[in-house]
């Protein structure tokens, strides 16, 4: 990636709002070029907050911000047309069409080319998969196609950056899956995208970068393997009897074992010992191992080891 500026980068960047509110402390955040980036933390953490400074909508109290090597909010005249954007639910009208508001929305963008513009809705509706409900009023519509209208709208030119502030929010599963398969498209093609979630398994799923917020803060951000990477997985052993397991287990030194139900949990030993070794130990003592296995740390293991507090994943 050279020299080519990031995509984000943010330095001190904070936000205390009227009313005291620290919403943003002392940001330092940096979107590399080509990644998916994941920008996690609870309600309330400050994700919104920072993507409105990105965007230019509001200034930040302290610190910068550059988005696509620009500062903002000051360049966001050159820096917007090349970035699209989807925040808090997209401001559609509800006695047009979904297709309509497309074409209004495009229409109102002076860096859209009009001779194109029917192609480019048309595309756009196929991408989010609402061409069969192309037709209908928004207001009609489900928060989820009202979710999936302001992606089109994002995707009507192509861009070197996409913000997306929880673009899977309101819909089902199998809209969730349809949406994160489109994310993974676009960075195929090259699109550096940036989006917020606060469920921790979709970052894990389509994301390649992570950062994770807590309370205006930011607490760890890195490449996704590498976060889950440092924290460390759990042996866990299924057996009827947990209480030898758990046992022996505890006297071989393994720490934080853990019993619920017929699982045996602890911290993996160090990597210079041999699994089989205490899973022969265990056998031999008569407990009857029914399953054995080192599970993989997950970005959730590694933010319960960074912060000390649980995820609220239900959000
Ligand atoms: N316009 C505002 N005026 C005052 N306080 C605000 C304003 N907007 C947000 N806040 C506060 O700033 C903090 C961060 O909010 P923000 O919306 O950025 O968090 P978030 O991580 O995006 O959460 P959510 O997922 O709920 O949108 C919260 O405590 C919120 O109440």
């Amino acid at each position: 990636m050279g020299k080519e500026p990031a995509a984000i980068e943010t330095h001190g960047l904070t936000k205390r709002y009227r009313g005291g509110q620290l919403a943003v402390n002392r940001l330092d955040l940096t979107v590399p070029r080509g990644s998916v980036f994941g920008f996690l933390g609870p309600n309330g953490s400050g994700k919104t907050t920072t993507i409105r400074m990105l965007m230019g909508l509001i200034e930040p109290t302290d610190g910068t911000a550059r988005v696509l090597g620009s500062p903002m909010p000051r360049a966001a005249r050159t820096v917007l047309p090349r970035v699209g954007a989807l925040i808090e639910g997209p401001a559609l009208y509800g006695f047009l069409s979904g297709r309509d508001n497309l074409l209004r929305y495009d229409a109102a963008d002076p860096t859209a080319d009009p001779r194109t513009r029917t192609a480019r809705v048309t595309a756009a509706l196929d991408r989010v998969g609402l061409t069969a409900a192309a037709g209908k009023k928004a207001r009609a519509y489900s928060l989820g196609m009202k979710q999936r209208l302001g992606l089109a709208a994002a995707l009507l030119q192509r861009r070197e950056l996409l913000v997306l502030d929880e673009p899977t929010n309101g819909l089902d599963p199998q809209g969730m899956r349809e949406i994160r398969a489109l994310i993974r498209e676009l960075a195929e093609d090259g699109t550096t995208v940036f989006l917020s979630s606060h469920l921790l398994d979709e970052i894990e799923q389509v994301c390649s970068h992570a950062a994770v917020m807590n309370q205006g803060r930011l607490v760890v951000q890195g490449e996704v393997a590498e976060l889950a990477a440092s924290a460390r997985g759990r042996l866990v052993v299924t057996t009827p009897d947990t209480g030898a397991a758990a046992r022996l287990l505890k006297e071989r030194g393994i720490a934080d074992v853990t019993v619920d139900e017929n699982r045996v949990t602890a911290e993996l030993p160090p990597e210079d010992t041999e699994l089989a070794d205490i899973n022969a130990e265990l056998v031999r003592a008569g407990v009857r191992v029914r399953g054995f296995v080192a599970e993989r740390a997950s970005l959730e293991d590694a933010f319960v080891a960074l912060t000390g507090e649980g995820f609220d994943v239900a959000g």
